[in-house]
Formats: structure tokens, sequence, C-alpha cells
């Protein structure tokens, strides 16, 4: 893992920006995105730049169930806000939170995964160490799979949307297995919230207790982190 600590959110946004660059010049034809507030500074830079994506191709990792692409904290309307409406795609794919029929959307998105294997993927950290949805116990070769959020994860989110009980209690995620098929995978993470999930995830051991901690067993891995998440590291 090739890590670097930066000063604060927006710093990351210009490192994450970097990698993107360079990722792009290199030839990358399909982004893997990723939604939460980690994100932000780096689509920030992204639509700030004067990259063009319009001959390239999106896959996000993960949607909440019964969100549709209008629902305001629908993972489809995050994307639409804060990156596609300012730099479209040629093509743009998020799993269908609307589609009841979890084993069909699965496929429709797997199928998706392997038509459009994925360039560079960006990963945010859960507190408990997940990325995408995938959830402490979830199978390292998973590939789509409709997810029973945590607790805590519930908790986490519920910054969100007026109260917790709102949070949807499901979501379809990309598995761990999907994301580690990416050939460059860039995880970032900020504030002290994030600094236990971020050393299990660099120094702990490999286990379904801690799904980030598989990026262990990948290639070429970025890590960008704020000193406050890059605290709790040996
Ligand atoms: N499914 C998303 C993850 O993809 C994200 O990485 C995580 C952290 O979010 P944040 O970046 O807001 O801390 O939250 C959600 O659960």
């Amino acid at each position: 893992m090739n890590i670097q600590i930066v000063k604060d959110q927006a710093a990351g946004g210009r490192a994450g920006f970097q990698i993107f660059q360079q990722a792009l010049q290199q030839g990358a034809k399909v982004l893997g995105l990723a939604t939460g507030s980690t994100p932000v500074t780096i689509y920030d830079e992204l639509v700030a730049s004067d990259l063009d994506f319009s001959h390239l191709t999106s896959v996000n990792l993960d949607e909440y169930v019964g969100l549709g692409a209008d629902h305001p904290e629908s993972y489809h309307y995050f994307m639409q806000q804060h990156l596609f409406s300012h730099k479209p795609f040629a093509q743009s794919f998020v799993p269908d939170g609307m589609n009841a029929d979890a084993a069909a959307e699965t496929k429709r998105y797997d199928d998706v995964i392997a038509q459009h294997p994925v360039d560079l993927q960006l990963l945010g950290l859960g507190q408990n160490g997940h990325i995408g949805f995938n959830e402490p116990g979830t199978d390292p070769a998973s590939t789509t799979h409709k997810v029973a959020l945590t607790a805590s994860t519930i908790e986490a989110n519920a910054r969100f949307f007026d109260n917790a009980n709102d949070v949807p209690r499901y979501a379809y995620s990309m598995g761990i297995g999907s994301i580690l098929q990416a050939k460059e995978i860039l995880i970032v993470a900020y504030g002290a919230a994030k600094a236990d999930a971020v050393a299990a995830m660099i120094q702990g051991p490999v286990t379904p207790e801690v799904p980030a901690s598989y990026l262990q067993t990948h290639q070429n891995v970025q890590v960008i982190l704020d000193e406050a998440a890059a605290s709790q590291l040996a």
C-alpha cells in the first residue's frame, strides 16, 4: 500500500485528483466511484479541472434499496449533484435501488462490472472497516449482493436523514471480490473516528471482521489519510 498523509480534506482532494489524472493519462477507461462525505473534495477538484469524462464509463459501488434516483439521499442523486451534472460520462452505472428483485439486480450489476472492468476504484472507509457496504463478516470473494446494514452504519449515516428511522435498512453493494478486481484502488479516510479502522486496514490481520483489510492482498492500492485518521498507525 502506498500511503500519503495530508493536512486536511482539501489537501486530500488535491492528492486524490492527481491519482485520477495519472490513471487517465495511463489510459483508464472505467472509473469506479464512491459516495459519502469523503470523496466530495476529490469530486470538487475533478469538476473544477479541464478533465473530460465524456468518453469514459463510471461504475458506482452501491445504492440504498428502496431509494430512487430522485430521492435526495440516494447515491444516484449524490453522484448527479457532485459529479455527473458537471462532468457527464459516456455511461454511468449505479445499482438500481428500486429493483425489488435482488437476484435480478445483483446479477445485472455483476454483468455491468464484467463488461466494464474498473481501472481505478475510489473507496471511502466505514468506521467499522467496511468498504462499499461490505460490512464485517462479508465473504471476501463476494460479488454484488444485497446487504442488511449494521446498526453502526445506520447510525453513522443517520446524519444525512431526518432521523435514524428513515435510513434504509438494506443496500445493494459490489462485493469485496468485485472491488478487488479493479486494477488500481484509491482509499481515502479522514478524521479520528476512522483511525481504528485505518490501523486495522493497514496493519491488522487480513480478516472478514475488517473488510478493508483485504486491500492488503491487492497489488496496487493508494491510501490518502489526514493526520487524525492516521493517528493510530504504529
Ligand atoms: N456506503 C458508504 C461507503 O461507501 C462510505 O465509504 C462510508 C463512509 O462514509 P463517509 O465518507 O461519509 O465517512 O459510508 C457509507 O456507508
